[in-house]
This record gives C-alpha cells, sequence and structure tokens, in this order.
C-alpha cells in the first residue's frame, strides 16, 4: 500500500517511520523541509508540496499541528485540494468538528474521499504502534484504511459522521487537561505540607485513581523533566476546543475552564513547547496575594 504522509513533528515521525518499518511506501511532505530527511534515510520519498504528494499517491494521511495548519494543507495554493479528485485524505490531527467539516466538504466537492482519524496516545505509543483511532467520516474508506490503523494503533473506533472523531477526541483531552492540573496541585500541596511527594505516588498508584499518565509523567514532574511527548501548546488548544464544544452544547465545565487558565499561565511564561506536564511549573510562581 503506498501512503502519501503531510507533517512530520513529533507524532507525524514516529507514525510515518512505523508505516515504513511495516513495508508501506510512504511519501512524505513537510513544511520545514529538513524534517524529511530522517525519513528518507528510513526508506520514504519526498513531494515538494501537498497536492503533489495527493497525486502521488492513493491515501493521503495528515498529523498537523491545529485548525489553522489543517485547513492551510488543504485549502492554499499547492494544497491537498489541487489533485484530490478520486484520491483518499484521511486527517488524524486534532481539530474541532467544524474544521473536519469545513475539510470534508471541500474534498467531496472535488471527487475525494474524507475520513477523519485523530488518536490517543502520544510519542512512545505512537513509536510501537499503540495508538486507539477515533475514526469517522467515509465507512468505505475507514475499511480500506484498517491496514495502515492495524499497523499504527491497537484499536480503531468508527464513531459515524464527520465531526465526532473529532469530539470524542476533544472530550479525551479535556479530561486528560483536568486531570493532570489536579495531579499536579495534590503533588505541589504534599510537598508543602511536609509529605514526601514520591510516596504520593506509591499511595495513587495502589488505589483506585492509579492510571498510566500519573505513573508515566509523575516522577518526571518531580525532575522538574518536561522533555516534550505531548506539546503543552497543543494541549491547551484541545482544552479551548473542548471548551467552546462546551459552549455550542450548554454544558458548564469550571473543572475544564480552570484546567484551561493554568495552561494559558505555562505558555505566557514560555513552556508552550515542553510537556503538557510542565504546567506544573505554573504552581511554582510566587502568588503575593495573601
Ligand atoms: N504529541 C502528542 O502526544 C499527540 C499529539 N496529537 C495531535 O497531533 C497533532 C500533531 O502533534 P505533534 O506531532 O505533537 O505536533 P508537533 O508540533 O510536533 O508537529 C506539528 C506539525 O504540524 C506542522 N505544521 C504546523 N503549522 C503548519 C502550517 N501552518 N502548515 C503546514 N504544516 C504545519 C509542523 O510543521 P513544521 O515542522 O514545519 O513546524 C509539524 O509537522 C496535533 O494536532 C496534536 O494535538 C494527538 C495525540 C498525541
Ligand atoms: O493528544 C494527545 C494525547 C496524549 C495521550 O493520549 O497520551
Amino acid at each position: 500500500m503506498e501512503v502519501g504522509f503531510l507533517g512530520l513533528g513529533i507524532m507525524g515521525k514516529a507514525m510515518a517511520i512505523n508505516l515504513l518499518r511495516h513495508g508501506f511506501k510512504v511519501t512524505v511532505w513537510n513544511r520545514t523541509l529538513s524534517k524529511c530527511e530522517e525519513l528518507v534515510q528510513n526508506g520514504a520519498s519526498v513531494g515538494e508540496t501537498p497536492a503533489t504528494v495527493v497525486k502521488k499517491c492513493k491515501y493521503t494521511i495528515a498529523m498537523l499541528s491545529d485548525p489553522s495548519a489543517a485547513l492551510s494543507v488543504v485549502f492554499d495554493k499547492n494544497g491537498v485540494l489541487e489533485h484530490i479528485n478520486g484520491k483518499a485524505y484521511i486527517d488524524m490531527s486534532t481539530v474541532d468538528a467544524d474544521t473536519s467539516s469545513k475539510i470534508s466538504e471541500a474534498i467531496k466537492a472535488k471527487g475525494g474521499y474524507f475520513l477523519e482519524a485523530p488518536v490517543s496516545g502520544s510519542k512512545k505509543p505512537a513509536e510501537d504502534g499503540q495508538l486507539i483511532i477515533l475514526a469517522a467520516g467515509d465507512k468505505a474508506l475507514y475499511e480500506e484504511a484498517l491496514p495502515a490503523f492495524d499497523v499504527l494503533g491497537k484499536k480503531s473506533f468508527f464513531l459515524g459522521e464527520v465531526g465526532n472523531g473529532a469530539k470524542m477526541k476533544l472530550v479525551v483531552n479535556m479530561i486528560m487537561g483536568s486531570m493532570i492540573n489536579a495531579f499536579s496541585e495534590g503533588l505541589t500541596l504534599a510537598e508543602r505540607s511536609g509529605l514526601n511527594p514520591g510516596t504520593l505516588l506509591d499511595v495513587l498508584d495502589l488505589g483506585a485513581i492509579s492510571n498510566g499518565m500519573f505513573k508515566l509523567k509523575g516522577p518526571t514532574m518531580l525532575q522538574n523533566s518536561y522533555s516534550p511527548a505531548f506539546p503543552l501548546k497543543h494541549q491547551q488548544k484541545d482544552m479551548r476546543l473542548a471548551l467552546a464544544l462546551g459552549d455550542e452544547n450548554a454544558v458548564s465545565m469550571p473543572v475544564a475552564a480552570a484546567a484551561n487558565e493554568a495552561f494559558k499561565k505555562a505558555r505566557s511564561m514560555g513552556l508552550g513547547d515542553l510537556d503538557f506536564s510542565a504546567v506544573h511549573e505554573t504552581l511554582k510562581v510566587p502568588d503575593h496575594s495573601s
């Protein structure tokens, strides 16, 4: 199976390498061209623009930072739309349902096929082919894409009409962003009240709220180490988009709103490119209010 791959950031690079390792022929494109070099060393070809990749490949996957990047790669000059007639486009970026629907409508109007397929799971699951794929849109395309999804992920869900994958992803990340803030507050409270936060990690791990994220991020947060697996700026984008979904549906989300403020504060402190667990640093800023 020959696939195109647009966007070689933390996730896209790992996913494209995985496809190559499993025998897929992959043609890559990235806005910053130098990031294609490592993929070429792994056997990929390079396309000069999104349009040339789509022209060459029957299926093209995208993994881009946010709604504005996802729209630009499709609609701009030399973008996906130029050669989409008869071709398939699978956008795995985390965006909102409106963005996904705009892309879907434009692609279908030009005679192409569209599936949204955002993922749960971060850098390591991407490297290991252990993502959770949240697909929606063209069911026939979903079935054709399963050989690729089986390499990229441990489980794929088909969620119905375009937008449902985006919404599911935003709900999951809204929960995750709220949880990391509660966790960070707990670590800080333990430390400031004279407890050993390492012992708190052990206690949490034995109880009902034990989870993979606390296990993975707890030790590195205690070391103030935030090498990016999931960049904080993307987590804040997901909180913002999830809160907008809450607005549309009149769902009150005070916990998520507070978590979003913490991520915004972290971004204002210049931490946007670090891992999302760097939100922990916001609690270290002295509070002069008392
Ligand atoms: N990291 C993670 O753990 C996870 C991330 N996601 C989601 O996956 C997507 C990618 O995340 P991740 O790989 O971490 O992000 P990165 O920031 O590492 O990569 C972003 C990619 O988008 C490209 N890009 C950004 N703006 C534009 C633009 N205007 N035009 C074209 N290309 C653009 C970047 O190109 P360039 O190299 O030129 O900057 C890069 O290839 C995001 O939507 C994120 O929310 C989903 C699950 C987990
Ligand atoms: O969008 C990023 C999600 C990260 C994760 O699921 O661990």
